[in-house]
Order: structure tokens, then C-alpha cells, then sequence
């Protein structure tokens, strides 16, 4: 069983995740896709997050597919930072095939994670192509460090099979769309 881990603050969800979503149950061949909205990203002001209940609900009804799980479970297991999830769940689950799914931002961020070389040797990782960030994030810090573990995207229904570090770079659609561009009342959940 392959199952995609899409971790986010979802606030608000957009069309955006949800093309990320598609493709990546697509490219990385998923059986399954769990979508894990964070009680809050450590790195990110909480100012304006809206509750964790209402943003799973909302999660819930973009994401309607039925290989598509959305969960709060970090919250409840009074998680804070990716590594715990991830090293949760592959000791919880040995026989299930994860792999970490972020957009192209977070790769030029990720070495600002808690633990972010623990995470990519504990799970393969896929990141996904986006507007602003699809340059930087190849010839990121963590992109660097994790050059020589990146499998060619030709590779990526191979991914989930393989043993971390494994990472890919995915190209594909594209969407300008950007939660804090929907909460600046710049952009819709939805584009026209
Ligand atoms: N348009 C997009 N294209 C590709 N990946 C995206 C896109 N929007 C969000 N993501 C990815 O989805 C995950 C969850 O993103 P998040 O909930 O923070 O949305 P966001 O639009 O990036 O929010 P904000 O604008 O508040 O930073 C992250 O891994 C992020 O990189
Ligand atoms: O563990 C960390 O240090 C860490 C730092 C930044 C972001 N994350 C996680 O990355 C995911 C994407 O966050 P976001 O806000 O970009 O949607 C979400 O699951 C966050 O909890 C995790």
C-alpha cells in the first residue's frame, strides 16, 4: 500500500492543493492519500489560522475523492513538528509505503524544518512545481544537501518503493492560486 502524506495548514484549502493531489496520486501511482491539516505550522504566525475543525471540513468537501483521507490527527497527539508525524506513523505502519509530499516552497524552506534531514531518511519525498518557487527550490540549501538521493521523475511511480533518502521533483500543471492570497480577498478558493 503507497500512501502520499500532504501536510498543510490549509487556510484556506484551494484549487491548488487539490491539482497537487490529483497529480501526485497520478505520478507517484498512490493507492492512497492522506491529507494532514497541522494544529500549525511552526514556522508560520497563527494569527490568522482559522480552527483546525473547520479547516478538516473544508478540506473534506474539495477533497472528495474516495483515496483521499483528511485528517487533524497531529493535533490530537499533541504533535507540533513533521518529524513527529512521520516517525509516528513509519514505526506505527512499517508495512505501508509512505512518502512526504510538499510544494516546491517548502523545499526552499525546509532546511528552517526541526529535524529536516531526520524526516527525508525516514520517508521518500516528493515535491511538486510551483509558481515563485520552481526555480529556487532545485538549487535550495536542502536541495543540495539531498542532490545526490533525487530520482528522476521518470522514476516517480517507483518512489514509494524505494528506501529514503529518495526524493523527485515533479513537474506538471501549474496553479498561482495561494491561501494567503484568498485570505488578502486577491484570489478564490476556486479560479473563475
Ligand atoms: N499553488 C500551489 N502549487 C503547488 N503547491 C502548493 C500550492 N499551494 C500550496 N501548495 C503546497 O501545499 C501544501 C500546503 O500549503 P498551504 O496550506 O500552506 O497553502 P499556501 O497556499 O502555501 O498558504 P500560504 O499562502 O498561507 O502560505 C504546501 O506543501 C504547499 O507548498
Ligand atoms: O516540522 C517543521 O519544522 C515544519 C516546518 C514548517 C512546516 N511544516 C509542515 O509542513 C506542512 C506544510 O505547511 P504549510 O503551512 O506550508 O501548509 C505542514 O504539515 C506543516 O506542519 C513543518
Amino acid at each position: 500500500m503507497r500512501i502520499g502524506l500532504f501536510g498543510g495548514s490549509f487556510n484556506p484549502i484551494h484549487d491548488g492543493h487539490r491539482l497537487v493531489v490529483e497529480e501526485t496520486l497520478r505520478r507517484l501511482e498512490l493507492d492512497a492519500l492522506w491529507v494532514l491539516v497541522t494544529p500549525g505550522n511552526p514556522l508560520k504566525s497563527h494569527k490568522e489560522l482559522a480552527p483546525l475543525a473547520d479547516r478538516v471540513i473544508a478540506a473534506r468537501h474539495l477533497l472528495d475523492d474516495p483515496r483521499v483521507k483528511v485528517t487533524g490527527f497531529e493535533a490530537a497527539h499533541g504533535f507540533t513538528y513533521s518529524w513527529q508525524t512521520v516517525r509516528f506513523l513509519t514505526q506505527a505502519m512499517p508495512d505501508r509505503r509512505f512518502v512526504w509530499i510538499m510544494g516546491a516552497d517548502n523545499l526552499v524552506d525546509f532546511q528552517r524544518w526541526e529535524r529536516w534531514r531526520d524526516i527525508a531518511a525516514m520517508v521518500p519525498m516528493a515535491v511538486y512545481v510551483r509558481p515563485g518557487s520552481s526555480r529556487r527550490a532545485p538549487v535550495s540549501m536542502a536541495a543540495s544537501y539531498l542532490a545526490r538521493w533525487r530520482v528522476d521523475e521518470d522514476d516517480a511511480p517507483r518512489l514509494a518503493s524505494l528506501r529514503a533518502p529518495a526524493w523527485v521533483y515533479l513537474h506538471g500543471r501549474q496553479s498561482t492560486l495561494s491561501s494567503s492570497a484568498i485570505r488578502a480577498g486577491r484570489q478564490q478558493v476556486k479560479p473563475k
